[in-house]
């Protein structure tokens, strides 16, 4: 598991701002950032929204909003699906890229569950993955912030990862990145990237964003990228941004202030290979000593 097969390829991170109430303007905000990314030169391969871009972020606000999420492998015309899952198909496939479509609140039709949920597209505007939050954000910092998801949504119950032509990527969000396994799991999955939408806030961001990326990334000799919204004067819920990159040797490798922006990296899987090459922790594991937790994932 040293090393990884995988080609360089460029990521854009789209820090957005201007997100209302409206889901149609936010869709439009969307649209839009992807359009101007794409047009970049050298062209990204693999673009990114953030965490809830199409809803408020607040537990009152994702019902309202959900939407029904087709199956992966859903085509075209193929199913029935929400207008954001519609409109994120486009996005992909009228610029020719791949895209991680940030998450928005999906509604199970069987179940009537609310999940925080993460959609893949590659540049067909095929559906390749789907991650549905694992670890919701419950936690009571008192006078700070305060926040219980498990109100309305419910926890997913399985990892994900998926394959491009660049490589394979695993997928978080938000608070997922505080709990190592998943990260790992990927890391030893053969993944060159975990990637997760998320809205850290203004007082658990200055604390652990910059430090949950490079530990995972530092642990694992992979990259790292966190996708935020931009910060909000009237939001309910303000996002902290500084959307990031981080290197498999830890560095930040670009960062975001909390305005609307959208940064780019280009990931080597060059340096991803010579960083285990060098300080090969990879093949100096003692799971004589220790689980390795990925077994019953490999
Ligand atoms: N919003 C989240 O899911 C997580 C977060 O803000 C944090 O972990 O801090």
């Amino acid at each position: 598991m040293a090393s990884i097969t995988a080609k360089p390829f460029r990521l854009a991170l789209l820090q957005l701002g201007s997100l209302t109430s409206s889901k149609s303007q936010n869709i439009s905000v969307a649209r839009a950032a992807v359009l101007e990314a794409s047009k970049i030169t050298p062209k990204p391969n693999l673009i990114v929204l953030p965490e809830i871009w199409n809803s408020p972020y607040a537990v009152s606000a994702f019902r309202e909003y959900s939407e029904k999420v087709p199956k992966v492998g859903s085509k075209w015309n193929e199913v029935e699906e929400g207008e954001t899952v519609r409109a994120m198909r486009e996005m992909a496939r009228d610029n020719g890229v791949w895209l991680i479509g940030g998450s928005i609140p999906q509604k199970d039709e069987q179940t009537d569950q609310i999940f925080n949920t993460c959609t893949v597209y590659d540049p067909d505007g095929t559906l390749v993955a789907i991650h549905q939050k694992v670890h919701l954000f419950d936690i009571d910092i008192p006078g700070r912030q305060t926040f219980k998801e498990s109100d309305t949504l419910t926890g997913g119950k399985s990892l994900t990862t998926f394959d491009t032509p660049f490589g394979k990527i695993g997928l978080g969000i938000c608070y997922d990145i505080r709990f190592p396994e998943m990260a790992t799991i990927a890391a030893r999955q053969g993944c060159v990237a975990m990637i997760y939408p998320a809205a850290f806030n203004t007082t658990t961001g200055p604390m652990h964003w910059t430090l949950l990326q490079r530990a995972r990334a530092v642990d694992n000799q992979i990259y790292v990228a966190m996708c935020s919204p931009a910060r909000h004067p009237e939001a309910s819920y303000q996002a902290y941004g500084h959307s990031m990159v981080v290197n498999p040797l830890g560095d930040v490798l670009v960062e975001a202030s909390h305005e609307p922006t959208t940064i780019y990296a280009d990931i080597d899987v060059d340096l991803l290979n010579t960083t285990r090459k060098n300080l090969p922790v990879t093949i100096q594991r003692r799971f004589d000593v220790y689980p390795n937790i990925a077994e019953k994932f490999l």
